[in-house]
């Protein structure tokens, strides 16, 4: 890497993905954590300063390129307002946004009108990968059932997880015949063709797996991811932070980022 490299605010530092983005940037050369910003302050294990606001901790700083959140929709809502008043481009993983009554999605809309602002529902390359093939599948196999099953930790907040609301989404953009979201099953229920199903597993130290299954009548598709460890998230997380740090003020999306 040539250059300087990027300044970046870590929110939530003392959560699952707060320390994996200290940990991932700790072994890289260019992303430098200049603070960090948790409600907990004490249980930070970071060299940078740690703060407990995002505002006074931005305001401290010389120079700040991106805040990079994962934090819960109400903090991102916050956030987002506060790295736009003070310039910074602003990166966010936190999902559960749509729908939440802090309104996150309108805060980021609103942020993207003076910096660039990226929200992805997963930050791994290989989901990003995975969704233009499960958009083929989907346009390529008219009439076929879908079925979204995500697995996660018995830590996790929003169900089902943004990813699976994602890919659901794709596959929905290809499938005009599919209105009817089916979360689990109970009783007398029989599949009707309108449905798409989307399904959530809470159990154990799970990181995240996502499959969707393309069933027809003769043959089964099915197109699947598991992540390892939450290190994949937070690499691109962090090589999202610089991609758009210097970049004009708009929405961006991680997987256009990938190709360029
Ligand atoms: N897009 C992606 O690739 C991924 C997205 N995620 C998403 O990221 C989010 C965080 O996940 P995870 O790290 O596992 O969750 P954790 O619960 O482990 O951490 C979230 C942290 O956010 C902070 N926080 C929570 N609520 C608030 C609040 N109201 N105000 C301010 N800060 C708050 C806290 O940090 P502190 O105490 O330090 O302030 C908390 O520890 C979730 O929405 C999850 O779905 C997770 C993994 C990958
Ligand atoms: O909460 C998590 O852990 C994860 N959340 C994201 C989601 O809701 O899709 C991404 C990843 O699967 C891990």
């Amino acid at each position: 890497m040539t250059g300087e490299p990027t300044r970046i605010v870590v929110t939530g530092a003392s959560g699952r993905m707060g320390e994996e983005l200290i940990d991932a940037a700790g072994d890289r050369s260019d992303v430098l954590i200049v603070a960090a910003v948790s409600r907990t302050p004490g249980s930070v294990t970071a060299e940078a300063a740690v703060g407990t606001h995002l505002d006074a901790t931005l305001a401290d700083e010389d120079h700040v390129d991106a805040v990079v959140d994962f934090t819960a929709p109400e903090a991102t809502a916050e956030y987002a307002a506060i790295a736009a008043e003070h310039g910074v481009a602003f990166v966010t993983g936190t999902t559960g946004l749509a729908g939440h009554e802090a309104d996150p999605v309108t805060a980021l809309d609103a942020a993207s009108e003076s910096v660039p602002v990226l929200h992805a529902s997963n930050f791994s390359r290989g989901i990003a990968t995975l969704r233009g093939a499960i958009r083929e599948a989907a346009a390529s196999l008219p009439g076929y059932d879908v079925e979204v099953t995500e697995t996660h930790h018995d830590g996790k907040r929003d169900a089902p997880s943004g990813t699976a609301l994602t890919l659901a989404e794709d596959i929905e953009a290809e499938r005009s015949d599919l209105t009817e979201r089916q979360h689990g099953r109970e009783g007398e229920q029989p599949r009707e063709p309108e449905e798409i199903g989307v399904h959530a597993r809470r159990a154990g130290d799970v990181t995240g797996e996502h499959e969707v299954l393309f069933a027809g009548n003769r043959e089964t598709v099915s197109l699947s991811h598991r992540a390892g460890d939450r290190g994949v998230f937070a690499e691109g997380a962090l090589d999202a932070a610089v991609a758009v740090a210097d970049r004009e003020p708009g929405r961006y999306e991680f997987a256009d980022l990938l190709r360029d």
